[in-house]
């Protein structure tokens, strides 16, 4: 029978014993097996097979039953509330994907009517992504000091104003004014909300939730993507409702919130005790919170014994090895997440789909949508495997296919630029009118210079006519002037344009590489640095550990989106998408040897992970087959997926 979380019961020892009597009815072996001790061991190492069923008689059956028993006690025990709290907290994960994914969209109508010059249109763009890496630093100590629920308030808060001062903006100053806004609020809300969601979590189900927020990420991308294409048909103000229309999940967010309650670990930790055990037990429904309660305040205790209150939290977790050593792992996931391309990879696929053939530019914005969905679709998988294979295998296998995707898309660029078509056809510019790239010899020069497009006849599959002229900067589908000058004369003229791609018949391999990439980048190396940053800080250095290592994310996204035209340029693209490969083979060795799992683990206990030499392989992994369960049979409590075997009287 599942208990309503709304009925905001604490379960008394009556309830409980009612409730134990009730599965005592069900399962008479179970009951049988359990009156031995006060905690009745159910499956020590499930591979030793000791109490696995076959099929068998007595003892085999009691398992069987007492493993139903479990499975329909853990089904019961997560009420809706846990995950109502975690979708409305995920709502900061849309956000933070729906702002930094839909101005790619808008930019290209604000640039238009605004008259947006290189730099403005970069302020833009980037301006938000730096005013997250500033605000994620500092909502550490704002966790800290004002607690998880304030923090996500306040920061569905900024991005309700800043979507709204978008949405009237009439300059480019005001529009500056909403993105940083915006921006702030998005750093806030992508190192709280994994907060706030692995506190609120049963450990079983932990790594599931937290996920969810990448997944909200990618599906607030993937939605900024559709509404980016549909409001391009609207030149005159469509940015108005690309950006203004954040406002509505945040908005959502900021009502919900207002019922939402406060995390009941950092109620504990700011001595909010009555508080903190009435929220955890309509966070828990049928279980007792005694234990999860007492674990949680021994743990505050002791760590103030150990590292002291003195000073502020980043130096005694610096000075303190274990959580020296966490930050070390966490902000390091955090760095290759970024170093390994995702958002150039994303910012990009238009082009990477133009160059395998797509030639309308209305349809490549079109199909830029289904890259953002394929990474949203392959962040599901992710949220479906990381219970299942845990953190570090999926982050492994993960940035091991990220890899090999890279090299793919690199070795396709390479190709391309190797096959090259040569500029036959070199018009004279017309007076005044920049003449630069009318000196390039190869596409390839010409595809690397932003100012410049290629624009080209076909003879059946053969390229002829092919010229390098200036682009149209403020549409970059036509060229400045010349045969590709106007989209209309495309036709007549029987010419093509290509801005930022040359036209080769292995550009397919990009595709390829593109499509790869996302498959194997988004279950993992998407949502993992995230999960695992929310877990492995102890309870007095969690909201610094993650405000650093969200602020590392946000650092290294903005570093590697400017940097990467300027990196094409002197590297080429492929030259660009080697090095990408070549920073994730070294997070390959980063992982391999530093991510310990930490999946099922109650986050007290994580902890202890880090006690040891940093890298040591994995070789924490060594005590994974013995996955040890018990339910305390008498007594009130029933306890599940504790991996701790010297718990088991
Ligand atoms: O985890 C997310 C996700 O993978 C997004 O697609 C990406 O744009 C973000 O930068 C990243 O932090």
């Amino acid at each position: 029978m599942s208990r309503k979380a709304s009925e905001n019961v604490e379960y008394t020892l009556r309830s409980l014993s009612s409730l134990k009597g009730e599965r005592r009815r069900k399962q008479p072996e179970a009951d049988a097996a359990s009156a031995a001790g006060e905690r009745s061991l159910l499956a020590a190492a499930e591979s030793s097979g000791s109490l696995q069923s076959a099929g068998g008689g007595g003892g085999g059956g009691g398992g069987d039953l007492e493993r139903a028993a479990r499975q329909q006690f853990q089904r019961d025990e997560t009420p809706a509330f846990v995950y109502v709290a975690a979708v409305f907290s995920a709502l900061g994960g849309f956000l933070f994907g729906y702002d930094t994914g839909v101005v790619s969209g808008a930019m290209l109508l604000l640039k238009r009517q605004l008259s947006l010059d290189a730099l403005w249109q970069e302020l833009l763009v980037s301006g938000t992504v730096g005013a997250a890496a500033v605000s994620a630093l500092a909502g550490g100590a704002l966790n800290g000091v004002c607690g998880r629920r304030a923090s996500i308030l306040l920061a569905s808060a900024l991005c309700t104003a800043g979507s709204a001062v978008l949405a009237a903006a009439d300059n480019k100053e005001t529009l500056l004014a909403g993105r940083l806004v915006v921006g702030l609020g998005i750093g806030i809300a992508s190192m709280t909300v994994p907060v706030y969601i692995a506190e609120v979590s049963p450990p079983d189900l932990r790594g599931r939730l937290v996920t969810i927020n990448t997944l909200f990420i990618t599906g607030g991308q993937f939605f900024a993507s559709v509404v980016d294409g549909a409001f391009s048909y609207l030149q005159k103000d469509g940015w108005r409702y690309m950006l203004g229309l954040a406002a509505v999940p945040a908005v959502i967010q900021f009502f919900g919130f207002l019922f939402l309650p406060e995390s009941p670990r950092w109620l504990i930790q700011k001595g909010q005790t009555q508080k903190a055990r009435r929220i955890l037990s309509q966070m828990r429904g049928n279980q007792t919170i005694d234990e999860e309660y007492d674990s949680i305040k021994n743990n505050i205790e002791e760590e103030e014994k150990e590292v002291g209150s003195a000073g502020p939290v980043i130096c005694r977790m610096l000075s303190y090895p274990p959580t020296r050593r966490a930050l070390i792992v966490g902000c390091g996931l955090q760095m290759f997440q970024q170093l390994s391309g995702i958002n150039t990879v994303m910012y990009y696929s238009a082009t990477i789909l133009q160059m395998s053939g797509v030639e309308d530019d209305r349809l490549a914005i079109w199909l830029a949508s289904v890259t953002a969905f394929t990474n949203f679709i392959f962040t599901l998988v992710g949220v479906w495997l990381v219970e299942k294979v845990g953190r570090r295998k999926l982050t492994f296998g993960s940035l091991a296919g990220t890899t090999v995707a890279l090299i793919i898309l690199a070795l396709g660029f390479l190709l391309s630029a190797q096959v090259s078509p040569r500029i036959t056809f070199k018009p004279i510019a017309p007076s005044g009118q920049n003449a630069t790239c009318t000196r390039y010899s190869y596409c390839n020069e010409c595809m690397l210079d932003p100012d410049c497009g290629f624009c080209y006849r076909m003879n059946k599959s053969t390229i002829i006519d092919s010229s390098c002229v200036p682009v149209n900067k403020a549409l970059t589908s036509e060229a400045a002037w010349g045969r590709c000058e106007n989209e209309t004369r495309f036709k007549t003229e029987e010419v093509f344009w290509a801005y930022n791609f040359c036209p080769t018949p292995y550009s397919w391999t990009a595709l390829l590489g593109l499509i790869l990439y996302l498959v194997f980048f988004a279950p993992g190396m998407g949502p993992m640095p995230w999960t695992v940053n929310s877990e492995i800080y102890p309870l007095w250095a969690r909201s610094t550990g993650n405000a650093c290592s969200s602020g590392i994310n946000w650092i290294f996204n903005v570093l590697v989106s400017l940097t990467f035209l300027h990196t094409a340029e002197y590297l080429t693209y492929y030259g660009a998408f080697f090095l990408y490969a070549g920073f994730a083979a070294v997070g390959l060795l980063f992982i391999y040897g530093c991510l310990p799992e930490t999946k099922g683990k109650k986050l007290e206990e994580i902890e202890s992970l880090f006690d040891n030499r940093l890298c040591t392989c994995g070789t924490t992994d060594s005590d994974e087959g013995r996955y040890i369960e018990y339910i305390r049979v008498k007594g009130s409590n029933y306890h599940l997926s504790d991996n701790d075997a010297s718990d088991v009287e």
